[in-house]
């Protein structure tokens, strides 16, 4: 039984049409990545599947009762507003000293509950906003561009986080980013977007399609082998988790998406 099922969806805004025609599924348990240019329509699609818009033509069908965390591009806070972290987590709804302190284990950004808000760095910060969608014991994850701001090593390590949380939790992960080659590697299935679904299939399929290499090139293809490599061997960051974990979802690319 699959999370979310998006049948021929189809979104306008006013005259222009963001996407077309757009099949996907999304299974429990797996890690797919949203690749696509600028304004190819990533945050739109999240958006229809999130509920928070409605589609032009098509579907969203969300399996009943289906629990969402939410991860969004930015979200400013106040400079000048004293804010914990321990009382970012509890607000809009109060949560308690336990599902905090346990949100932030999973999300990698344990100790953190004293410190304030404006005084976290990129990837602390991340990493809250990531406890903060754990708070919602969810069954799918969604992340837009979560590592906006980090450099390459707060990006892969995020990535990692990302895969550890799937690991302890079990959800699936539905994610956009521009940061091909890091974010393949943490990636069951690749879904090229431009409007439409270009390509679709495993990180290796998707970087070897002709639609992914017109529209950003040959250039992943080593990095990707590199990562893919890094990845087979472990990682020196203190993560105990299991590379194996939920790649028994991940469908062959000759699956629908
Ligand atoms: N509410 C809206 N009204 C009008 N146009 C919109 C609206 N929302 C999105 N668009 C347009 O739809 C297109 C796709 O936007 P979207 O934010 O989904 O793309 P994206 O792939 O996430 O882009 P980026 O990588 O830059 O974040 C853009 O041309 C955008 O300007």
């Amino acid at each position: 039984m699959s999370l979310v099922t998006v049948t021929g969806l189809g979104v306008d805004a006013g005259a222009q049409r963001i996407l077309t025609g757009v099949d996907l599924t999304l299974a429990p348990g797996e890690i797919v990545t949203v690749v696509g240019p600028n304004g190819s329509g990533k945050t739109t699609l999240l958006r229809a599947i999130l509920g928070a818009i409605q589609p032009s033509t098509g579907r969203v069908e969300r399996q009943a009762g289906l629990r969402i965390g939410y991860v969004p591009q930015v979200l400013h806070i106040d400079q000048t507003l004293p804010l914990t972290v321990r009382r970012f987590l509890d607000l809009p709804v109060r949560r308690g000293a336990a599902a905090v302190r346990e949100a932030l284990v999973d999300a990698g950004a344990d100790g953190l509950e004293k410190r304030q808000m404006t005084d976290l760095s990129g990837g602390q910060f991340r990493r809250v906003l990531l406890a903060r969608a754990l708070l919602e014991k969810p069954e799918l994850l969604i992340l837009d561009e979560p590592t906006t701001g980090l450099d390459q090593p707060g990006s892969a390590a995020f990535y990692r986080q990302i895969e550890a949380v799937r690991a302890t939790l079990g959800c699936a992960v539905l994610m956009v980013s521009h940061e091909l080659h890091v974010v393949m590697s943490a990636s069951d299935r690749v879904i090229c977007l431009n409007g439409h679904v270009c390509c679709h299939g495993t990180p290796e399929v998707v970087a070897s399609a002709p639609e992914y290499r017109a529209l950003f090139g040959t250039g992943t293809q080593g990095a990707l082998a590199l990562y893919r490599h890094d990845h087979d061997h472990g990682h020196d960051h203190g993560h105990d988790h299991d590379h194996s974990h939920g790649h028994d979802h991940a469908p062959r690319e000759d699956t629908a998406v």
